[in-house]
């Protein structure tokens, strides 16, 4: 992703993170002190004490919360109210009179004390206290949805570029290692593949052959039909060549229309076999050109530690006297001690 999306992503998500963890703490006390401002707001408006009036308009304001009118009609007296815990009280100056009383909230609470005054004078309290469940369960819903978002775009801005980043990593190598046209492996992949077999033919002592071929006159078929009818051949020939190699075997794009066979487990004798196997496959192809298509090829037996440098000088060595000898047809490579007698 771009760098400046980022950051603003960046942003977005931490903010609706802080905002998540400010609602947790901001909830509960913003919702006391509104509880607070209205019983306090009730008061300022009562000119002359009367605590009995105060109520009742606090209970026609809030009945749920205010249990006077219980206490009331009960006739309770203080004494007998002693021993219940008391949620809000208005206690006149002599301390007789109880006017509220309820079950205290289940903790945690909070709760604060507003000084009544008569005419100045503070002749008694009000006493109130506030759960601070309900609060917390609204900042809780809040945090849990802001955290659900701030998930979905972690997922959105983190989890989706870094699969499109994975998925262009493995396109790159994909195109690092296979040849676009034809989608077979190309010359650098050989190389390691070759080293691969090569140790694992010295080490179970299996023979390893190459078989290199290029396709005759193919100059011609692009001078004649166009460079994209010769593209089209190099694509129908590779698919002709998949279907002719063992699933071990290794088909490589060796250059322009050069084509290298790694052939794990195979003698000389194998090697030649299957090249005109190969060569006659591909003579009696239908290229859709209105005429035939060869091939020429060489062959070749690694010897035991061998380099692809070393093997590859051989075989296309091979694949010239194949070339020199009229095309269309298959050479097998000098053997070490044929060239230890020729120089
Ligand atoms: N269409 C097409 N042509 C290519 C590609 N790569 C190489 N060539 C062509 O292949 C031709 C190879 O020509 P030469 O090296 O003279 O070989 P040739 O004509 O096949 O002759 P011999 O190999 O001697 O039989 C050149 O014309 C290249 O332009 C490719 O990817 N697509």
């Amino acid at each position: 992703m771009a760098r400046g999306p980022r950051i603003i992503a960046n942003l977005l998500r931490w903010g609706i993170v802080t905002a998540a963890m400010a609602l947790i703490f901001l909830i509960p006390t913003v919702h006391f002190s509104l509880e607070r401002n209205f019983i306090a707001g009730i008061l300022a408006t009562v000119s002359e004490f009367d605590a009995q009036e105060i109520m009742e308009k606090v209970i026609a304001r809030n009945p749920e919360l205010w249990r006077y009118e219980e206490a009331r009609l009960a006739g309770l007296l203080r004494q007998e109210t002693l021993g219940i815990p008391v949620r809000q009280a208005v206690y006149a100056s002599d301390g007789d009179l109880v006017i509220g009383i309820g079950r205290y909230p289940t903790p945690p609470s909070l709760s604060t004390r507003i000084p009544l005054r008569d005419a100045g004078v503070v002749v008694g309290s009000l006493e109130t206290s506030a759960s601070l469940e309900p609060a917390l369960r609204t900042s809780f819903v809040i945090a849990s949805l802001l955290a659900v978002t701030g998930t979905f775009l972690i997922v959105l801005f983190e989890f989706i570029p870094l699969r499109r980043l994975r998925k262009a990593e493995s396109a790159v190598q994909y195109m690092a290692e296979h040849d676009p046209l034809t989608g077979l492996l190309n010359r650098y992949v050989a190389e390691s593949r070759f080293d691969q077999e090569m140790k694992r033919a010295d080490r179970y002592g299996f023979q390893l052959a190459l078989i290199l071929f290029d396709i005759d006159h193919f100059k011609h078929i692009n001078d004649t039909f166009g460079h994209t009818k010769g593209d089209d051949v190099l694509r129908r020939l590779t698919k002709a060549a998949e279907g002719h190699i063992r699933s071990t075997d290794a088909l490589v794009r060796w250059g322009g229309e050069e084509f290298l066979i790694i052939s794990p487990h195979t003698d000389p004798a194998m090697a030649l076999t299957q090249a005109e196997k190969l060569r006659r496959l591909i003579e009696r192809e239908d290229f859709g050109l209105g005429e035939r298509v060869t091939i020429s090829l060489g062959v070749c037996a690694c010897e035991p530690g061998s380099s692809l440098q070393s093997n590859i000088e051989r075989v296309d060595a091979a694949l010239y006297r194949a070339k020199c000898a009229g095309r269309n047809r298959s050479e097998e490579a000098d053997t070490a001690a044929e060239r230890q007698k020729s120089l």
